[in-house]
């Protein structure tokens, strides 16, 4: 087993404390994606999400990253087709960013980083009856990644943008409904690259079907600025943090192959 601390490329974040053994550790996420050494799969179909705005509850920030919960009790709000052979529920969706537009993505294609990634959550309802049942599984989880690039503002985030200010401390929640995270997808969900690994965070689990779409979305600079103005502290803490550089170093490929729908 590989623990954190073996890796020096990984700088421990302050909520990752003490060593940390990683199941394994031959299929861990990130990666950088090599196009030209991804190999076409004429058998992986486009992505069927159907998601119900109606499940959207809460949105809160775990000293980490912001997550947007949704009501994963029933099918609702669903993800199928692509690589997958199950149908899997969404739980949350939650983004990764730097300090400035040059990093913040986890993953990158042929070593370009983009400012930020926004990653779908789903877990697999065919074959587990909760999400935390199925992180511990080798396909439990389904895990869809879309790079953002700074530039048009982009109108279905503004409404998210806008409730950022209500939660800067870690540990704040608030209400928040109707939301549709199909606003952040692609127009193309068709092109995509799919690999095996895990959690980018702890339990850094390799439960993952990683599918990271190849067209990215488009957010405006100031947008981008209100993620940063987020802090990992709460309230009570007297030094306070931004919430920036919340992503993980990439790790080894371990010979695993990355399809892609795609020529
Ligand atoms: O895609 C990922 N991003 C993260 O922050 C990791 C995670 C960890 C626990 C729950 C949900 C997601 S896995
Ligand atoms: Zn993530």
């Amino acid at each position: 087993a590989v623990t954190l601390r073996d890796l020096p490329a990984v700088k421990l974040h302050p909520m990752w404390q003490g060593p940390l053994v990683v199941p394994g550790g031959d299929r861990q996420s990130p990666i950088d994606i090599v196009v030209r050494k991804s190999v076409f799969d004429s058998e992986l179909k486009p992505l069927v999400t159907d998601y119900d705005p109606q499940t959207c509850q809460q949105i809160w920030n775990n000293g980490y990253s912001f997550l947007v919960e949704y009501d994963d009790t029933t099918d609702k709000s669903t993800l199928k087709g692509g690589p997958l052979q199950d149908k899997f529920r969404l739980c949350q969706f939650h983004f990764h960013w730097g300090e400035s537009n040059a990093w913040g993505s986890e993953h990158t294609v042929d070593r370009r980083l983009f400012p930020a990634e926004l990653h779908l959550v789903h877990w697999n309802s065919d074959k587990y009856s909760l999400f935390e049942e199925a992180v511990m599984e080798d396909n439990g989880l389904a895990v869809i990644g879309v790079f953002l690039k700074v530039g048009r503002r982009h109108e279905g985030l503004q409404k998210l943008v806008d409730a950022l200010p209500a939660i800067r401390h870690k540990g704040s929640v608030v209400e928040f409904t109707r939301f549709d995270p199909a606003c952040l997808l692609p127009t193309n969900t068709e092109d995509y690259w799919t690999y095996h690994g895990s959690l980018t965070t702890p339990p850094l689990t390799e439960s993952v079907t990683w599918i990271v779409m190849k067209q990215h979305i488009e957010v405006s600079h100031d947008q981008l600025a209100v993620f940063r103005s987020l802090l990992f502290t709460s309230a009570e803490e007297e030094v306070q943090k931004s919430m920036v550089n919340n992503f993980r170093v990439q790790q080894p490929l371990c010979g695993r192959s990355v399809r892609s729908s795609f020529t």
